[in-house]
């Protein structure tokens, strides 16, 4: 029934991640967004560029205020009024036919087709968005209706009932109203509604977060192996960055607006190079592993309408230096041997390492502050 991931290299690391970012299916360029005008506009993205492989699971987070729903909106062309875009492209490309769609040069009758097709999206309480009145079969039915109305609706039924199960939801439930279920399976209806249509991108904002530990694992879990079996690309938003080590491939850490490291997540777990990255994992705690004392990050992020000179991160960085007041450090690779793909937007990168305690042990080097 779902595309089989067999067009990229998928090589599975020793953790379980994959290790390769095959060829791109959605690529984020250079976006840049504000909400309001003039002096008192939040610059709430800055110039992010993303790249989602295909078949990957490329996880999004960073504290509260960050950008990342700003992202997954104004990557869909959902950003709602008064956030504007002021900048960049967003390309789908197509593994399953060749299409190359520009996002932002669409029609609205060519989103709306696009949409649940090409790239499906579960935004952030979208266990609550279930219509209370309407059985969860009939609307997971209406989405289907409205993008293949070629199929008769007993096939449409027939898949319903193929989804629901396939989200660990016994196929009989397709007859209940949402409040029969718990708030895990609600959002699993929500996970299968977004797999309906066999969409090559799932974007997840927080899908879990209203969930507690134990339903949030076995739905991670879920999700998981459904891209190994359907092949799908998906982006996944947290705050939790603990969780993402679990089910990402990649992760990309966002401050301020802005992506301030990429890479894979086993690089990011065992070597975090943005002092950010490695406050972040020291903010939550592991899933796995012994326990340790977490000491999050002091401080607090940058009011988006006055952003600081120079590296945004800088005021709470416990590693500040001379240029980082004065520059803004670039996304870049390291150049190191080994970290390919790791990009990172801070001047201590070359040649510094941070350790975090209780995920690995390298000796840090940090560089004293030049006087
Ligand atoms: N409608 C709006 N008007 C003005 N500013 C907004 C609006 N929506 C979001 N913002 C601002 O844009 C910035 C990014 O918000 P966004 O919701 O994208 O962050 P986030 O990382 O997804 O946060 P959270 O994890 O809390 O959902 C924040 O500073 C927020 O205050």
């Amino acid at each position: 029934m779902g595309q089989r991931v067999n067009k990229v290299d998928t090589a599975v690391t020793s953790t379980g991640h994959r290790a390769a970012v095959g060829d791109p299916v959605l690529e984020i360029r250079n976006l840049s967004v504000d909400y309001g005008y003039d002096d008192s506009a939040v610059h709430a993205l800055r110039d992010v560029s993303l790249t989602l492989g295909v078949g990957e699971v490329l996880g999004l987070a960073g504290e509260s205020g960050c950008g990342k729903s700003t992202l997954a909106y104004a990557a869909t062309r959902l950003l709602p009024p008064p956030g504007v875009i002021t900048g960049g492209d967003v390309i789908f490309h197509s593994s399953r036919d060749d299409r190359r769609l520009d996002l932002f040069a669409m029609s609205d009758d060519q989103l709306r087709a696009s949409r649940w097709d090409d790239m499906a999206i579960v935004f952030q309480g979208a266990m609550n968005s279930l219509n209370p009145v309407y059985r969860v079969g009939k609307q997971l039915i209406d989405v289907m209706t409205a993008h293949r109305p070629d199929r008769s609706r007993g096939q449409h039924r027939a898949r319903a009932k193929e989804l629901l199960e396939m989200v660990g939801i016994s196929p009989d439930r397709i007859n209940s109203y949402p409040h029969q279920l718990s708030g895990g399976m609600r959002q699993r209806v929500m996970i299968a509604m977004a797999l309906a249509l066999e969409p090559q991108v799932v974007i997840m904002d927080e899908p879990t977060t209203a969930l507690d530990v134990v339903m949030q694992r076995q739905i991670v879990e879920q999700l998981v192996k459904l891209r190994n079996e359907l092949g799908f690309s998906v982006i996944f938003i947290t705050h939790d960055v603990s969780l993402l080590i679990e089910l990402a491939d990649r992760i990309a850490i966002m401050y301020a607006g802005q992506i301030i490291e990429d890479a894979t997540a086993d690089d990011l777990y065992r070597r975090p190079r943005h002092p950010y990255t490695y406050g972040l994992l020291n903010s939550f705690p592991p899933l796995h592993g012994p326990r340790r004392e977490l000491s999050g990050i002091p401080g607090s992020p940058p009011d988006l309408t006055a952003l600081p000179a120079g590296c945004p991160f800088h005021p709470r960085c416990p590693h500040a230096f001379d240029p980082c007041d004065g520059k803004r450090p670039e996304l870049q690779g390291t150049g190191r041997e080994g970290e390919g793909h790791r990009q990172v937007a801070c001047f201590l990168h070359d040649g510094y390492e941070v350790a975090v305690p209780g995920h690995l042990a390298i000796a840090p080097k940090p560089r004293e502050k030049s006087s």
